[in-house]
């Protein structure tokens, strides 16, 4: 591996993956700031050398400066990973950004949308900082699993080659590989819609189903948001990468996903602020339905199993009623890809 550039970086936002990915940068040779939402987080991290509230027996290592204060956390940063729950970004950045160096390049590593604007995290980011390039990190990869350097790929974007490459090199170690991806827009839109599916495949599995169930439910589900994706804007070949598809099958398959986690608990009858007691981390997928909800009307696309998952969240539709909601739908086409589609339908009305 080429020698890394050494950086001098803030992580801002300890939850799971923040810790896990300051400790790589860390161990990246990289000077690392780690900055807590909660004064008591940061000092417990500080005193036990570890985040065990979430990333129980990872050692942080000594050089991490571990602070609740923005200024000092962002203080002489070129590079600051945005790492809390996507619905405290737009006030996390609010309270942070005056202390920003010029030029200070911003990645986002957060899988949300913002639902009272239906912005994106990089549209919300780009608002709030203009003077900042953006990019986003993001791929199948679990903070329980990072951090034990089990390999792991993901994909930096940005709409700027240089700061996507940037990315990628500030992160990329032996056991954590970084591509690059020049459509945010696309990564982004993986990244959170993927989380609402795997809160069906866990319902699904909650409630008894089977290997085949889930299998339908993440085959029709990066279909959805493929769907939704392109009518947005988005490389419809992004879905098919990392970000895309191989983050649905991680968050839809391990037990260390929040949002399939969730998803068990609900299946199995538990009400929705049972299933978040009980998972203590952040779900994002339950404010992501909300949001995708709004989008897919604004898009005018179908996306029956995220309603679904918002049915049953917020207009409480009966657990039982889930599959038959997917199953008994009208007859369809599968629609893999568009152009295909488009293709196949023009040779089928011309065989006619
Ligand atoms: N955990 C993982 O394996 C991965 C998480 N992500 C994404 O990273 C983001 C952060 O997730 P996690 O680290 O898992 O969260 P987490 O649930 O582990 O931690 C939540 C963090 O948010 C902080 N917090 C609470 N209230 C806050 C507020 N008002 N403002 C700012 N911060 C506040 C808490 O103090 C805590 O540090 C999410 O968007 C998630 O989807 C992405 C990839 C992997
Ligand atoms: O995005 C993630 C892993 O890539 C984390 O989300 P989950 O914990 O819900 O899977």
């Amino acid at each position: 591996m080429e020698t890394l550039h050494r950086e001098k970086v803030a992580v801002m936002g300890s939850g799971s993956w923040g810790t896990a990915l300051a400790v790589l940068l860390a161990e990246n040779g990289h000077d690392v700031a780690l900055w807590s939402y909660r004064q008591e987080e940061a000092e417990a991290m500080a005193a036990e050398g570890e985040n065990r509230e979430f990333l129980p027996g990872i050692a942080i290592p000594k050089s991490i400066q571990i602070t609740w204060d923005c200024e000092k956390a962002l203080t002489g940063r070129q590079a600051v990973v945005l790492a809390t729950p996507s619905s405290y970004l737009r006030s996390t950045l609010q309270r942070f950004k005056g202390h920003l160096e010029r030029g200070a390049l911003l990645i986002n590593v957060a899988k949300g949308l913002e639902e009272s604007t239906l912005q994106t995290l990089g549209q919300v980011i780009a608002q709030e900082c203009p003077e900042h390039q953006v990019a986003a990190l993001s791929g199948p990869s679990h903070a329980e699993e990072v951090s034990r350097k089990i390999p792991t790929t993901v994909v930096a974007s940005s709409a700027s080659r240089a700061a996507a490459e940037r990315t990628q090199g500030l992160f990329m170690n032996e056991y954590f590989r970084v591509y690059t991806n020049p459509d945010l827009l696309g990564v982004e839109l993986g990244g959170a819609l993927k989380n609402v599916i795997a809160l069906a495949a866990g319902i699904s599995d909650g409630l008894g189903c089977g290997d085949n169930t889930k299998a339908a439910l993440m085959t029709r589900g990066i279909t959805e948001i493929a769907r939704l994706g392109t009518a947005m804007g988005a490389d419809f070949h992004t879905f098919n990468g990392l970000s895309g598809i191989g983050d649905l099958i991680v968050t839809c398959t391990s037990m260390h996903s929040r949002n399939r986690r969730a998803g068990i608990l609900i299946g199995q009858g538990k009400s929705l602020t049972e299933a978040l007691g009980e998972v203590h981390m952040v779900v994002e997928g339950v404010y992501t339905a909300q949001a995708a909800v709004k989008f897919m009307e604004r898009y005018h696309v179908e996306m029956p199993i995220t309603r679904t998952v918002y049915q049953v969240l917020y207009e409480e539709l009966p657990i039982q009623g889930v599959m038959k909601n997917l199953m008994e739908r009208e007859k369809k086409s599968e629609d893999l890809s568009w152009h295909l589609v488009t293709e196949h339908q023009v040779r089928w009305q011309e065989e006619r």
